[in-house]
């Protein structure tokens, strides 16, 4: 019995988009999905209860910062992340691999894994496959993401075979590894840079693995937006069709859109959370910093359109006053709103393509979010 399972509902006749389901041992949600980012064990300022009044319904976690903060035995002992959190919908979890190399600057990878220093104590680690699967189902996350390196871009064709060669042997090592398939699935990572013919094999290298479900990495770490389409473009088509399929790192409006169109599944990214926490707002007609003077007495709410609860009771005005004061409430306020815009915009991603319409709802979003066309 795998954990995860992928229910292809339909393919929208106007693009390539589908609408589907996963289903995990801790419920099911509809793709494409939006996935708030909970790097250590909250999605930060939200609790679990406002998460779900605004109908998240999978977050995501992280290996390397939970086995650095508090330890994943100590989440092993509390039960599990969900236990530990009191979340009891999906988890997916990184492997720890992108964190080590975005985070540490000392490191040397190896084939048996990667070392490196903890990026708070310097203190020496090493994290390998097995290790990641071992953290990982101490966590007992639903999606396990395989141990990959997804090298800094740009990054030459010669060091990117060799990493993708590393990055197919590192999967089947998770594979092997892998204690609980059935309660926890693991996604594979394609990896490959900008270089199709990588790309390729690293989805097929993966794909003989015959894994629950598969990622596209390698993407938003600094590339031109012509390359990560490109790419998109390129990949998308290689990955099994009966699959979940996930881009990481990606989750600005128009992308989820544009991502949803070449048909991933399901998103993850910190730009809602992380520039709530500055005061920017998403809005049906384009980004709003709502610390700016000129909303002072806009005794308006964030977005005239939204019928999220912030926007229901509270003004620009105030949520402004509480960002110049750095008060906790005003940043709870902006990722709350944040977050439902994007949750919304995927269940009206959904509402199109069930209705055939994605490329006439993309054209409208577009136009009055201020996207210039591509
Ligand atoms: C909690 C959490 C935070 C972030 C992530 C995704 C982090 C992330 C990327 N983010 C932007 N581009 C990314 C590429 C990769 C990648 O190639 N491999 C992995 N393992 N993760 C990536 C997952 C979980
Ligand atoms: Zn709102």
């Amino acid at each position: 019995m795998t954990a995860i399972t992928y229910e292809l509902i339909k393919t929208c006749k106007q693009t390539g988009a589908r609408l589907g389901k996963v289903h995990t041992p801790h419920g099911s949600f509809d793709t494409p999905m939006f996935m708030p980012v909970g790097t250590l064990a909250t999605v930060k300022t939200m609790s679990p209860e406002e998460l779900k009044e605004i109908d998240a319904k999978i977050i995501l976690s992280n290996t390397y910062h939970l086995w650095l903060r508090p330890g994943s035995d100590i989440i092993k002992d509390a039960g599990g992340l969900h236990k530990f959190m009191n979340w009891d919908r999906p988890i997916l979890t990184d492997s720890g691999g992108f964190q080590v190399f975005s985070l540490s600057k000392i490191r040397d990878i190896k084939e048996e894994g990667v070392h490196f220093r903890n990026h708070i104590s310097g203190e020496k680690l090493f994290l390998s496959p097995e290790k990641a699967m071992q953290i990982q189902n101490d966590l007992g996350s639903d999606i396990m993401m395989a141990f990959d390196e997804c090298p800094p871009y740009p990054a030459s064709y010669d060091y990117m075979k060799a990493s993708v060669e590393r990055t197919s042997r590192w999967a089947e090592r998770c594979l092997s590894a892998h204690q609980s398939p059935g309660n926890q699935g693991l996604f594979g990572i394609i990896q490959g840079g900008e270089y199709e013919d990588l790309r390729k094999q690293s989805a097929q290298d993966l794909a003989s693995l015959d894994l629950p479900g598969y990622a596209i990495g390698g993407l938003s770490v600094g590339e031109p937006k012509n390359i990560m389409n490109r790419m998109l473009e390129y990949t998308t088509p290689l990955m099994p069709a009966n699959k979940p399929r996930y881009l990481m790192g990606v989750g600005s409006p128009d992308s989820l859109i544009d991502g949803s169109i070449r048909g991933i599944d399901m998103f993850d990214c910190v730009l809602p959370t992380r520039i709530a926490r500055n005061g920017t707002c998403m809005t049906s007609t384009g980004r709003l910093v709502v610390r700016n003077a000129k909303y002072a007495r806009d005794f308006s709410p964030i977005d005239e359109n939204c019928g999220c609860h912030v926007c229901k009771n509270y003004t620009r005005a105030y949520i402004r006053h509480l960002i110049k004061c750095n008060e906790t409430f005003g940043f709870r306020l902006t990722t709350y709103h944040n977050l439902h815009f994007l949750l919304k915009l995927m269940e009206q991603v959904r509402e199109a393509i069930s209705e055939d319409r994605l490329g006439d709802f993309k054209e409208a979003f577009f136009e009055k979010y201020g996207f210039n066309q591509p």
